[in-house]
């Protein structure tokens, strides 16, 4: 995989809080990256230090090659959508437009035409007086017209009603397939955008608890059901994530040691089923919890560093 954003041990300190803790993880040019994990595990953090807004505490940070912090040339490559965006109380949507246009060389002009009549944007009401979804549809507009190499997305969806949130997802594939580039996507609506995603990235207490390919990670776990001495015998072989017992059966979410065949499941009397991205990483962010929040707990005991990072 070529990488066109790296974070190598990556420390990022705000007091007495380690958000991001000796992370080392890439995205790869062409690729739209899963960032998941749970509220303050440290996603928009990542962001903000790969799209340069901050300097991290320790470690490095490289974008295109090189360190995105101040250096003009790679930040008009970079576009990050935030969750909430903030623009200039006087601001028109095409003002909005028109401004992000003269920011990135990549810039799509038809494009960003064929998504604000898409998703039915007022180009001349102000943006104060949009909804909150009208608002994400315009970071989301911005995002894709921008069409910069590297970009973000930090739950751009706030407020976007489902219908909305789908137009999001199918444009983003079809403009994805026409230019691809790299696209990282934080979100907690995980089974929404699992068919979209390439890679994940599950942030956990500012740790990478998981960094692979979706594929690999499908392949990874399975859900059995069946009778609970035949479930409990496959347990022994294998991590057991999840685990629900009703009456004599048990529905278990198995992290595979070893592949294990439908045919032979079945044989035994186990429903063998995918399971889903979601729940997977659900279960995985769940076990870690106890881990974390005890690593966590030594950390700012250990930690006792003023503010140590830089915003721009
Ligand atoms: N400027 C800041 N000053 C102090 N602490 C901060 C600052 N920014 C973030 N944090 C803390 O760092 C941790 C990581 O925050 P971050 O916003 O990166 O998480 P997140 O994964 O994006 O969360 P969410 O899913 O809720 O948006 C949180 O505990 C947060 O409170």
């Amino acid at each position: 995989m070529t990488a066109a954003a790296t974070l190598t041990d990556v420390t990022m300190r705000y007091r007495e809080h380690t958000a991001l803790d000796a992370v080392t993880t890439s995205f790869a040019t062409d690729g739209i990256t899963g960032l998941l994990g749970r509220n303050g595990a440290g996603k928009t953090t990542l962001m903000q230090l790969l799209a340069g807004h901050r300097v991290p505490s320790s470690g490095q940070v490289r974008v295109l090659g090189t360190d995105p912090y101040e250096d003009d040339a790679v930040l008009q490559q970079i576009c990050f959508v935030k969750e909430s965006q903030r623009y200039p109380d006087h601001f028109r949507v095409r003002d909005a437009l028109s401004a992000a246009a003269t920011l990135f060389p990549t810039w799509d002009e038809d494009l960003a035409r064929s998504l604000v009549a898409d998703f039915d944007l007022p180009a001349r009401r102000p943006v104060v007086k949009l909804s909150r979804g009208m608002v994400s549809a315009v970071g989301i507009t911005i995002g894709l017209a921008s069409r910069a190499p590297v970009t973000f997305f930090d739950e751009p969806y706030l407020g976007l009603d489902a219908v909305a949130r789908q137009l999001f997802y199918d444009r983003l594939i079809a403009d994805y397939a026409e230019e691809p580039r790299t696209i990282v996507l934080s979100t907690h609506l995980i089974e929404e955008i699992s068919g979209l995603l390439e890679h994940v990235v599950l942030l956990d207490g500012g740790r990478v608890l998981l960094d692979d390919d979706v594929e690999t990670l499908r392949a990874s776990a399975l859900t059995v059901t069946g009778p609970t001495g035949r479930v409990e015998a496959l347990a022994r072989e294998h991590e057991v994530l999840t685990r629900d017992a009703l009456g004599g059966s048990t529905r278990a979410v198995l992290r595979l040691g070893r592949p294990l065949e439908p045919a032979d499941l079945a044989a035994s009397g186990l429903a063998a089923e995918p399971t889903p991205l979601q729940q997977l990483v659900v279960a995985l962010s769940t076990r870690a919890t106890g881990t974390a929040s005890a690593a966590a707990a030594a950390r700012t005991a250990r930690s006792s560093t003023p503010y140590e990072g830089a915003t721009r």
